[in-house]
């Protein structure tokens, strides 16, 4: 019979999730992803059911790698609530199983793993398509995905300044650049980052100064945005995948703009990362990059807990 599933909450994970760890791995997998190769790898596009009622929804993120032996699925709930709710907008826990026999192996929080991986991809994509000597950051957000977008910008690249709207000084743990408006925070920035709940665009092109790269991780449904059309029409887009991108996204789906690329046809050589012209990155999650972290936490758990 099967061992129970192990349980790992928050601050677990918190301890045993790390960057370091984290990035090469998502950058393996998200090259992987690309190749769309079914006998590597299978992500089919979020499920997501509408919680009316509650201006919510609850996304199904199911992910299976067979050549890493790693199956897994998120469920998560996501809410529009521009009210000042104190509640997360986004609540997730990661079930991790046995490919082979299809027993649940653990449960794990979720939300760290999906602040965390967010952000890290996030910095992946700058890594591939920011401009050399980047200098300024401006992230629109106070949130939590800010919160992790700083900890990850900060451990990864040496920006010279890094501004937000007031509220962002609260949660991180540098200096912040507090700006009265998003278009003084942005404004001759070399990278953008939103992570905002928005539902009607935010960022316009014409605060964004050219060759500047914009990581937008927000308004992941068909008809929010948090870009405009002037940036979205100018820039040269990125996703992390193209289905998601194509069924999810109102700021490609309602601009009408292309997606050049994903984050892993740059990874794997495939299609040019345009760091000299304006790039935006659009994020909207995959279950392989839980399914990665998942994996990496759980191994480190089973580390640590073999030695006591
Ligand atoms: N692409 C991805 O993989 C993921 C995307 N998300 C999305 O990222 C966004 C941020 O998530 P969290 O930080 O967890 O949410 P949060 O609720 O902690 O923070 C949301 C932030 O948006 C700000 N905001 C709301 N309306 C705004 C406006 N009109 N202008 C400027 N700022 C505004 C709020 O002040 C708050 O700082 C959400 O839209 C969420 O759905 C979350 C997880 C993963
Ligand atoms: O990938 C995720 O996890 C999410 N993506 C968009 C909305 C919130 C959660």
């Amino acid at each position: 019979m099967a061992n129970p599933p192990v349980i790992i909450w928050k601050d677990e994970v918190e301890r045993l999730l790390r960057y370091r760890e984290l990035i090469p791995r998502l950058e393996v997998a998200l090259g992987k992803f690309s190749w769309r190769d079914s006998a590597e790898l299978i992500q089919p596009v979020r499920t997501t059911v509408p919680l009316q009622k509650h201006d919510g929804f609850m996304g199904l993120m199911p992910a299976y790698m067979e050549n890493d032996g790693v199956l897994s699925t998120k469920f998560v709930c996501f809410y529009k609530r521009e009210d000042g709710s104190t509640l997360p907008a986004t609540q997730a826990t990661v079930v991790l199983l046995d490919p082979e026999y299809g027993n649940v192996k653990a449960v794990m929080d979720g939300e760290v793993i999906t602040d965390m991986r967010t952000a890290a991809v996030s910095a992946i994509s700058a890594k591939l398509l920011m401009r050399p000597g980047a200098e300024v950051l401006a992230i629109l957000g106070t949130g939590r995905q800010a919160l992790s977008h700083y900890n990850v910008f900060m451990e990864m690249f040496s920006f010279k300044e890094v501004r937000g709207l007031r509220g962002l000084e609260t949660p991180v743990s540098g200096p912040v650049t507090a700006c009265v408006s998003v278009e003084e925070a942005v404004r001759g920035a070399d990278v953008i980052v939103t992570v905002t709940r928005c539902t009607e665009p935010v960022l316009f092109g014409q605060w964004v100064k050219a060759g500047a790269h914009v990581a937008a991780v927000g308004a992941c449904r068909p008809n929010w945005r948090e870009l405009d059309d002037v940036l979205m029409k100018e820039a040269v887009v990125y996703a992390d995948s193209r289905e998601g991108a194509m069924a999810e996204s109102g700021d490609i789906i309602l601009s009408g703009a292309e997606v050049f690329a994903e984050l892993g046809d740059v990874i794997n050589g495939t299609k040019p990362a345009h760091r000299e012209k304006t790039t935006v990155f659009k994020s909207l999650g995959m279950g392989v990059q839980d399914a990665v972290s998942a994996k990496l936490v759980f191994d480190q758990w089973k580390a640590r807990h073999s030695q006591l």
